[in-house]
């Protein structure tokens, strides 16, 4: 195995899976989870410890975000300790390529007394963010910038109140004011107005961590919820492990016709990650909880696939190499907003899958891949973990693939290529 020090090499030969894998796999902690815990915790009445945290990308940017705010977040081992501090001070925070931190962070900076400065990377200054900053506008936050780079003037309180956002682009919009909404004099109460929100799991998710930490929501009325203004109770919290990132160790057995296990796979969760278990089995896997976690056996045929993938739009890249390595045609639905994800997923796939041989058709909101004799070539991941992840699961079936970037992937999942190495047995 590659150990976690040395750099893959660009790009990167993905390994060929030339038998039948056979593995139990303990994947890292989920990137959403992590977040949610990390930014809670910090606006919380008292310490707390995140275990099992994440440590990618995404959520030390995260960490350091809190940290520039005025919390105390200790990263140095599997279990992450914070301490809430006042937040004070003129701060800069990067958001990276990470949603989560450029979404969630902005609604809890309006609670500093400090101007709070935000960019990211070249991609992220394309990703949506409008709506969240008009609605903090709207909630008494003084904002300037319409996108990144912005910044946030905190006060050191913010009003809050009723706001209405149009979430169609992303779930996050809603999810970053309602964990900031209970620390508001009078809390929020957002409606969304437009088309449907993608992702749902993921406001669900919010929406039970909320409730862990004793702030109450109502969500009874369909696209409005209300959070009260009142405390964040601390909480500690275990991280489960990434079932997103589940996505191509499980199709691992479905293009090998091997069998993948993932420890630990919660019994009931928020994660949208959990869908995997339908969609493989529609495309011929057998899927089962064993004693260990959820195992998933390939039975050398992948069925073609009709799915709207609104509500698990992250999902994507990796069914989407499914699709191509299918002996049917496949529709992929319902995932406009996945343009507005890393990079345009929908453009990407099928630019890089049509590299590769696929006969794919680009759709404004999905994608029709029919099955062709695939050959290989280099994959380009436009610094998009996921990507990534459809380029190592045509990797293992087909000869030749070679993936660009792969260590994007550090964005979610540690030493992912010495993993995926490891597994297969190269
Ligand atoms: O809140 C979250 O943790 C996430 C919400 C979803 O975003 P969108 O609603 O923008 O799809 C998802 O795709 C992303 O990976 C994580
Ligand atoms: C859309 C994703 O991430 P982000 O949290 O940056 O939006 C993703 O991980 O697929």
């Amino acid at each position: 195995m590659t150990a976690a020090t040395d750099a893959p090499a660009d790009p990167w030969p993905a390994p060929r899976a030339a038998h039948p894998v056979d593995a139990v796999v303990t994947l890292p902690g989920s990137k959403s989870l992590t977040n949610r815990a990390l930014l809670l915790a910090a606006i919380a009445d008292g310490p707390s410890v995140v275990r099992r945290a994440l440590r990618s990308r995404d959520t030390t940017l995260m960490a350091a975000a809190l940290t520039a705010l005025g919390s105390t977040v200790d990263t140095a081992g599997d279990d992450w300790t914070v301490t809430p501090g006042a937040f004070a001070g003129d701060a800069r925070v990067d958001c990276g390529l990470a949603g989560t931190v450029m979404r969630f962070v902005p609604p809890v900076a309006g609670l500093s007394t400090g101007t709070v400065s935000f960019d990211g990377d070249p991609h992220m200054r394309k990703r949506p963010i409008g709506e969240i900053l008009g609605a903090l506008r709207t909630l008494g936050v003084e904002v300037d910038g319409e996108a990144l780079p912005f910044a946030i003037r905190g006060s050191g309180s913010v009003r809050g109140g009723k706001v209405v956002v149009d979430a169609s682009a992303s779930s996050q919009f809603i999810s970053a004011l309602l964990l900031a909404g209970a620390r508001y004099d009078e809390g929020v109460d957002v409606r969304h107005d437009g088309k449907p929100v993608p992702s749902l799991p993921h406001i669900d998710m919010t929406v039970a961590m909320l409730r862990e930490h004793g702030v109450q929501v109502d969500d009874a009325d369909a696209n409005r919820w209300r959070v009260p203004p009142g405390a964040v109770r601390a909480v500690d919290h275990v991280i489960e492990p990434d079932l997103s990132n589940a996505a191509p160790f499980l199709a691992l057995a479905a293009v090998s016709g091997g069998s993948v296990t993932v420890r630990d796979w919660p019994r009931s969760t928020t994660q949208a990650g959990d869908a995997l278990r339908e969609i493989l089995a529609t495309m011929g896997c057998e899927v089962e909880r064993v004693e260990e976690g959820l195992r998933v056996t390939g039975s050398g045929t992948l069925l073609g696939i009709d799915v709207d993938l609104h509500d698990v739009g992250e999902l994507t890249p990796a069914v989407a190499a499914l699709c191509a390595l299918a002996e049917a045609p496949s529709h992929l639905r319902g995932i406009g907003h996945i343009r507005g994800h890393e990079t345009d997923r929908i453009a990407a796939l099928a630019t890089e899958l049509s590299a590769l041989g696929a006969e794919v058709t680009e759709h404004a909101d999905g994608l029709s891949i029919e099955p062709a004799p695939l050959h290989g070539g280099v994959f380009h991941t436009y610094a998009d973990h996921r990507m990534a992840h459809a380029a190592v699961i045509l990797g293992a079936a087909v000869d030749g693939v070679l993936v660009e970037n792969v260590a994007t992937t550090g964005k979610t999942f540690p030493d992912f290529a010495g993993t995926w190495s490891g597994l297969i047995g190269r």
